[in-house]
């Protein structure tokens, strides 16, 4: 016969079934009816059982503000139950997607062999202004471990806090010194649509715990990521906010500085795991000319265009595209840990195929030129507003030209910094006025090219019903040397 104590301390050991009992019939009930029952029985299992209860609230102190222990609370548990929980709730915040459990669900959790329940829920009190929060429930005998090794686990959850001291590698031939990574760019400030910015941060937060996936399928831990576009468009920026929102070091990788394939294999083990090793403008790095040989001998003449004769003959190092392919395929054999590969490009049409093929660059990123969307997360990072009567018009010659948001955010910057509101209005007035003064400019400038492109193709078009063969010849030189 087991005493009324023995069940209480049993169930203290396992309350898993009261709270989803709890969150069942909460779900099921009006919003404020739910959220009374929900604490109806957190209160029963207090009472019942010898278990402990700490609760994050998500607005903290006496002017309420977002409590960043929930933060850290809530990044923890998305990243822990994204991939198993029946359901989650999709928020925007700051602009990035942040998953989490959803209200009156339940999640066990064990550290070093204790057992743990978070429960997430809304609180309807008419002081409070219907915040969210999360409770952890544990029996007290884990008091200690819970305090002292499990909060401590969960905060490091929060990418800021899991590496504060992120270090960004640069290497000197083969070696590779570090300074203290310091970029803050963040997903946050980055200028992009908004969808694309959930898909990159989707695909990184899978990507960091799906360890025991690759486990599985057996391939090494490692994604490759090809962002490409036109200078100015954010892709080192993108970098700095993937190395920011995972708490990986960054590898900057200067092939060009690099003697020879073995040296790059050196290099590469020396990387450490949750890092990204990056190889910026990977087109101008690497020296294609065997694989262009080959491809003329052939027959296949206008890949030799690709690079220019000078730059053909003068290159200094012997870092071959095998040598490459070598580098990706072999971060699952020589090291261990979790490693983004990534490839920047302004060409990314000058790229062999066998570089970039799914498998070895994984997710294909095209950085492109500002539009209304990506305009409007410059104009609330610069001049901190989200709206202004001069957005239409803004909206409507960004969609004309070609501008990047290099150009754009120089326009937003404004000339004098102040923390007075009259001139931060002020201040945006003059920047936007700046910019549509630039952008009517730039709009101008492709009408133009557009009429001289025009008359040129025509002008082509005569020359090349007359042209003689040797002139076809003289042509294909000059664009080689160029
Ligand atoms: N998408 C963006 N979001 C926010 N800022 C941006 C973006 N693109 C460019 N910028 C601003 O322009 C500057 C240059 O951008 P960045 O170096 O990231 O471009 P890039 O595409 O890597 O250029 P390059 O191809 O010349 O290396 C950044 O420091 C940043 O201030």
């Amino acid at each position: 016969m087991i005493s009324p104590a023995e069940i209480f301390a049993r169930l203290g050991s396992d309350i898993g079934p009261l709270m989803f009992v709890g969150s069942i019939i909460s779900h099921y009930l009006p919003h404020e009816l739910g959220s009374y029952i929900n604490a109806y029985f957190q209160r029963l299992v207090l009472f019942a059982t010898p278990c402990i209860q700490i609760t994050f609230n998500e607005l903290a102190g006496e002017r309420p503000t977002r409590n960043e222990a929930y933060s850290a609370v809530e990044n923890y548990l998305s990243i822990m139950y994204s991939k198993e929980a029946k359901r989650l709730k999709a928020d925007i915040k700051n602009n990035s997607l942040v998953l989490s459990m959803d209200e009156y669900e339940v999640a066990a959790d064990e550290f070093e062999g204790a057992k743990v329940w978070w429960v997430s829920g809304k609180s309807c009190s008419k002081t409070d202004t219907n915040s969210s929060y999360y409770k952890l429930f544990f029996h007290k005998r884990h008091l200690d471990l819970i305090i002292r090794r499990y909060l401590t686990h969960v905060l490091k959850e929060e990418p800021n806090l899991r590496n504060p001291r992120r270090k960004l590698y640069s290497n000197m031939g083969s070696r590779w010194s570090h300074v203290v990574f310091q970029n803050p760019a963040t997903f946050q400030t980055l200028a992009m649509e908004p969808e694309k910015k959930k898909e990159i941060i989707l695909d990184l937060n899978v990507f960091s715990t799906a360890g025991g996936f690759y486990a599985r399928i057996g391939r090494a831990w490692k994604r490759g990521y090809l962002l490409f576009g036109p200078p100015g468009t954010g892709k080192s920026t993108l970098i700095s906010a993937m190395a920011n929102h995972l708490g990986y070091d960054t590898y900057d990788l200067d092939l060009t500085a690099v003697e020879d394939n073995t040296e790059l294999r050196k290099l590469l083990i020396e990387t450490s795991g949750k890092s990204i090793i990056v190889i910026e403008d990977i087109d101008r790095a690497l020296d294609f000319s065997g694989q262009m040989r080959k491809r003329k001998a052939n027959g296949e003449q206008e890949d030799m265009g690709r690079l220019g004769i000078q730059e053909r003959e003068t290159k200094p190092y012997q870092v071959t595209l095998s040598g490459i392919l070598n580098f990706i395929d072999g971060l699952g054999s020589s090291c261990c840990g979790e490693r983004l590969i990534v490839f920047t490009t302004n060409h990314v049409e000058k790229l062999d195929a066998a570089l970039i093929r799914k498998g070895r660059m994984d997710k294909h990123i095209e950085l492109s030129y500002c539009r209304f969307e990506a305009f409007k997360v410059l104009a609330k990072n610069y001049l901190e507003i989200e709206a202004h009567p001069l957005f239409p018009t803004i909206c409507s010659l960004l969609g004309k030209t070609n501008t990047t948001p290099a150009d754009v955010a120089e326009h937003l910057t404004p000339k004098t910094i102040s923390g007075d509101v009259e001139t931060c209005l002020e201040n945006a007035e003059i920047c936007l006025q700046n910019l549509i003064k630039a952008l009517e400019k730039e709009e101008e400038n492709v009408r133009l090219k557009s009429e001289e492109g025009g008359s040129v193709r025509n002008h082509q078009l005569k020359r090349k019903k007359l042209m003689m063969p040797q002139d076809h010849l003289i042509i294909n030189e000059k664009r080689a040397r160029s």
